[in-house]
């Protein structure tokens, strides 16, 4: 069974399902790359704050080395860390996560959060009052580093993450390159209708983080795989709770990836059989209902929020 791809607004395709590799832990996030080639994965998303990018890579180069699947057969994603905001600080980041990965390109270089940190120390900074440091950065100098990227053949695309919509609206207007994607938190309780119809406008793919809505992680919330609706339609086409979110994802927006995170080979499997089935257009919009505003990311651990 294949992946579906998207077109971005440049024709190039990503494919709609990629695997997560966020607190995906040493020892064991290498396999699970391999694994998730073995079974199909050609998406992956990293970040340079995942700490992980350096097994990736050696686990990259196994792969390539034993010929499981080839460079250009991959779309490989990271993140420029918002300690790295400075322009003079994004090549070099981006020149280590290459080095990381064993790679010499990214398809696609995001910007991890519009929020810069300071730089040199920890990659969050704290003060002696325990409050991040935060640094002066305006958003389009770093975004013009970017491009420059792009330019020296470093990266194909370069796009964003956490940006709401005011912020995409200030983009627009300053960037030379296009953003490709918003990488954003959506999922069924998540579902940011006004944010996801400005990217359909604006030609602006979307990346779902967190498409399981970090499920077993926080206890303290609601899990979406235990909503009854969810059960019920997961008995109705013989798949489990979590296959019947990813679908529905795929299917609520037009032009979206998802990129849910394991480190077990089961479910990096059954996250990626998904293609064999599809909700009906009501069964949609059941689930559209389960919308409530309710975030298992934000950026209150930086001593920040920066939704609403
Ligand atoms: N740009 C950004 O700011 C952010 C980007 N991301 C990216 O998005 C990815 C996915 O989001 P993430 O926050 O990890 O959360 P997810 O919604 O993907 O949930 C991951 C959790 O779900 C469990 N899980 C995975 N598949 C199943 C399944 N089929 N059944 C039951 N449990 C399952 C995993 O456990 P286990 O591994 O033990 O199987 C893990 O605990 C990240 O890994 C990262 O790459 C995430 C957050 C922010
Ligand atoms: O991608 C993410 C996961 O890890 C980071 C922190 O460690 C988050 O800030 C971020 O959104």
């Amino acid at each position: 069974m294949s992946v579906p791809l998207c077109t971005l607004y440049n024709g190039a395709k990503i494919p709609s399902l990629g695997l997560g590799t966020w607190e995906a832990p040493p020892g064991e996030v290498g396999q699970a790359v391999k694994e998730a080639i073995k079974i199909g994965y050609r998406h992956f998303d990293f970040a340079h704050i995942y700490g992980n990018e350096k097994e990736i890579g050696q686990a990259l180069k196994e792969c390539f080395d034993e010929g499981l699947v080839k460079r250009e057969e991959l779309w490989l994603t990271s993140k420029l860390w918002n300690t790295d905001h400075r322009p003079e600080n994004v090549l070099p980041a981006c020149k280590l996560t290459l080095a990381n990965l064993q790679v010499t390109y990214l398809d696609l270089y995001l910007v991890h959060w519009p929020l810069a940190f300071q730089h040199g120390g920890d990659l969050i900074p704290k003060g002696q009052d325990g409050k991040t440091i935060y640094d002066r950065v305006p958003l389009s100098d770093t975004w013009k580093a970017m491009e420059q990227l792009v330019d020296a053949g470093l990266v194909k695309n370069i796009g964003v993450s956490n940006y709401t919509v005011a912020l995409l609206n200030d983009l627009l207007n300053y960037a030379r390159i296009h953003p490709v994607t918003n990488q954003v938190e959506l999922h069924p309780y998540l579902q940011q209708e006004e944010l996801t119809q400005f990217c359909a406008q604006h030609n602006i793919h979307l990346t779902a983080y967190s498409p399981l809505a970090r499920v077993g992680v926080h206890k303290n919330t609601p899990q979406i795989t235990e909503q009854e609706v969810i059960v019920n339609l997961g008995k109705k086409y013989n798949k489990s709770a979590a296959q019947i979110v990813l679908r529905f994802l795929t299917q609520r927006y037009k032009n979206v990836s998802i990129i849910p995170k394991s480190v077990h080979v089961n479910r990096i499997k059954e996250n990626f059989a998904i293609f064999d089935f599809q909700l009906a257009d009501a069964e949609v919009a059941e689930l559209t209902k389960l919308d409530r505003h309710f975030r298992v990311n934000d950026s209150t651990f930086f001593d920040i929020s920066i939704f609403n």
